[in-house]
Parts: C-alpha cells; structure tokens; sequence
C-alpha cells in the first residue's frame, strides 16, 4: 500500500490547492488545529508539510519538535507568523506565494479610499429609520464628498502591492508618487481589459516628500521594527490627507492617528490590519472616521485559487523525489 504525505492546510486552502495536491499524491486535512495542539498534531499524524495564512504561527517550539515537518507553507506574501531563517537553518523549506494576491489587496485599497472619501463607513450606520427628524445634519455632512481623479496618491513600500496600486490609480486619474526604502525606480505595465498597455516610468521620492504633497498615503510595506508612520510624520502631512494601511499592524501607530483623526488633520482611515489581530482596540472599532476590515486583502476567490495552486505547485515539486 501507498502511504501519502500529509499536509496540513492548518488555515485553510482553495479547493484547486487541495485537487492539485491530492493529484499529486497528497492527503490534505484541512481540520483547524487550535495553535497549542498544532506540535503535537504534527507528530501524532506524521505531516510532512504544514501550509498557514496569518493565524497560525510556525515558530521555534513547532520547528524543534516536529521531525517528519519538511516544508512550511505560507499562503501569501509576509512571512512574520514563521521563524523563516530558523526553519531554513534546520533544513526545512520555507515557501510562500508573493505575487499571487498583489491585484486584491490593491483593489481593496480603493474600496477603503472610495468609503473613506464619501463617508461610507459612517453612513452604513446612520440611515434614518422612518419618522427620524435628526438625520438631515449628518446628510450635510456626508455631501460633501471628495472625487480621487485629479488627487495625489502617495504610496510608501512600491513593491508589488505598491505598483499595482498605482496602475489602477493611473486609471482612475490621480497623480502617483512613491517612496521605497529600496527601489529607485520602476516601470509599471498599466493593463487594459481590451489588451492594451501602456508603460509608465515611476522614479522614488523621499518619503518627507511623500508626506508634505499627498492627499492620500497607502502603506504597502513589510512588518518591521518601529513605526513608519507616528506622531512625526503626521505632522509633515498635509491637512485633511486620507491614509489607508493594508500592510501590517505595527506600521502606523495607532495612539497618535486617533489623535490625527480627532484633530482633523486626517480626514479618514481605512484599516485591514491592526496593532491588536484579531480583536482592534476599541478606540479603533468605534471611531466614525476609520473604515475597517479583518485583515482580508488577499481573501478573494481569484487570489485563493492563485495560492492553493502555487503552493500544490511548490510542494509537489520540492518533495517529488521523497515521496514513497
Ligand atoms: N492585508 C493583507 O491581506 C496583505 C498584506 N500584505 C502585506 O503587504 C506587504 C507588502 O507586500 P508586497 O508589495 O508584495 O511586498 P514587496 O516586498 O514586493 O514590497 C515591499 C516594498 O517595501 C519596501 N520597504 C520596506 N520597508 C520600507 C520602509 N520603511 N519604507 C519604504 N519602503 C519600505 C521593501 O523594500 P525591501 O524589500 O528591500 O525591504 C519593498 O520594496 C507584505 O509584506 C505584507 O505584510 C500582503 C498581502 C496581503
Ligand atoms: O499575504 C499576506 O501577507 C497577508 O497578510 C494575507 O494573508
């Protein structure tokens, strides 16, 4: 009898991941092991590959006592949940899926800079019940609406996530400027739905620049030590600018944009990932400028589907030679 490798799918897996893997020989569980039972789990049912979005996290504990692991799987770009260089000096491999989820994430940037311009995550939770006399004000005060064409996108981290955020603002007309700890300069392919491109030329700016000209910051950076945008750099940005993280938790700190929202400096925020995951400060939840969502940028049928098929892909053809 043939035994299969098993793999893990401890946060889930499209279904194409799951035919794929299985085409290629493998018994996938998809059971959710609570994160203090993963280790033992592991070993009791001899997997060989665990595969993990954000939730679960892969560190030293799990790396140390799980012989029969041989690969960790990350569904998805940042690595942070996984002890990477650690799992790779004990000789397991470490893959992820960096460019299958970029188009998602950019476009739910849009929908927090479309909610955040035209107040929608605060009139999704005033409509006037009928009889309601005190709903004119509010009405005032959500007409006055603000258009992206024609506006400022400063985009920190122009990376993947960075370049496709600016194609699809191209599209939509604003201006684009970009600040990259790294990347001097990039040649964004901006796609058409007819087959038409057009190539447009981006070079860095310093991020001081960035700040003082945008109206609107995205964020699309990796997790890192300290903040990238705290009290300091609010106060270099312009009057009523609109910021949106869809990167990490831990990039903006959340104390002084409270502070920002509530003195008008910042008009609005849009938020899918928080200091606090998976429960954001109350502060956070509560307040009527921020739109927000539980860290769902790369959680489309589309970028699923890319995932588990990337990551079959990669397991399939790193354990070829092992199976028996
Ligand atoms: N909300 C969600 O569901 C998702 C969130 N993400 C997050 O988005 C992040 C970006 O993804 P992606 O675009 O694919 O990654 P990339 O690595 O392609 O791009 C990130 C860029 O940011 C640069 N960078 C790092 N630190 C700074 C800094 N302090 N200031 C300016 N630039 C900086 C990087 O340089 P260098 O490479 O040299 O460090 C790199 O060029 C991921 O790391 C992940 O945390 C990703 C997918 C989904
Ligand atoms: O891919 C990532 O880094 C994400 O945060 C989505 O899981």
């Amino acid at each position: 009898m043939t035994i299969k490798m098993k793999v893990l799918a401890n946060d889930g897996i499209s279904k194409s991941g799951i035919k794929a893997l299985e085409k290629g020989g493998f018994e996938v569980i998809t059971t959710k092991v609570a994160q203090e039972q993963v280790a033992n789990y592991i070993n009791e049912h001899k997997v060989s590959v665990i595969l993990v979005r954000s939730a679960t996290k892969v560190r030293k504990d799990i790396i140390d006592n799980c012989p029969s692991l041989k690969i960790i799987g990350r569904g998805g770009v940042g690595m942070d949940n996984i002890d990477v260089d650690y799992a790779r000096e004990k000789g397991l491999h470490v893959i992820n899926t960096p460019a299958s989820s970029s188009e998602s994430v950019a476009e739910l940037v849009f929908a927090h800079l479309f909610t955040g311009v035209r107040f929608l995550q605060d009139s999704n939770r005033n409509m006037p019940l009928e009889g309601d006399t005190n709903f004119d004000g509010l009405k005032k005060a959500y007409a006055n609406g603000i258009e992206l064409r024609g506006k400022t996108l400063g985009i920190i981290g122009f990376g993947r996530i960075g370049q496709s955020v600016a194609k699809m603002a191209l599209g939509l007309g604003m201006k684009v400027i970009a600040a990259d700890k790294f990347v001097d300069n990039a040649e964004v392919k901006v796609d058409f739905y007819n087959g038409q491109f057009i190539n447009v030329e981006f070079i860095t700016e310093p991020m001081e620049d960035v700040f003082k000209h945008a109206d609107f910051i995205t964020l699309h950076v990796p997790a890192q030590e300290g903040y990238v945008i705290g009290k300091d750099e609010f106060l270099q940005m312009k009057d009523g600018v609109g910021i949106v993280n869809c990167a990490r938790g831990g990039v903006i700190d959340e104390v002084a944009l409270i502070e920002a929202l509530d003195s008008e400096k910042v008009l609005f925020a849009g938020l899918d990932v928080f200091e606090n995951e998976p429960t954001p400060e109350i502060q956070i939840l509560m307040h009527p400028k921020i739109s927000l969502t539980p860290h769902i940028g790369a959680a489309t049928l589309e970028a699923q589907d890319r995932i588990g098929t990337e990551l079959a892909e990669q397991v399939i053809s790193l354990l070829k030679a092992e199976k028996v």
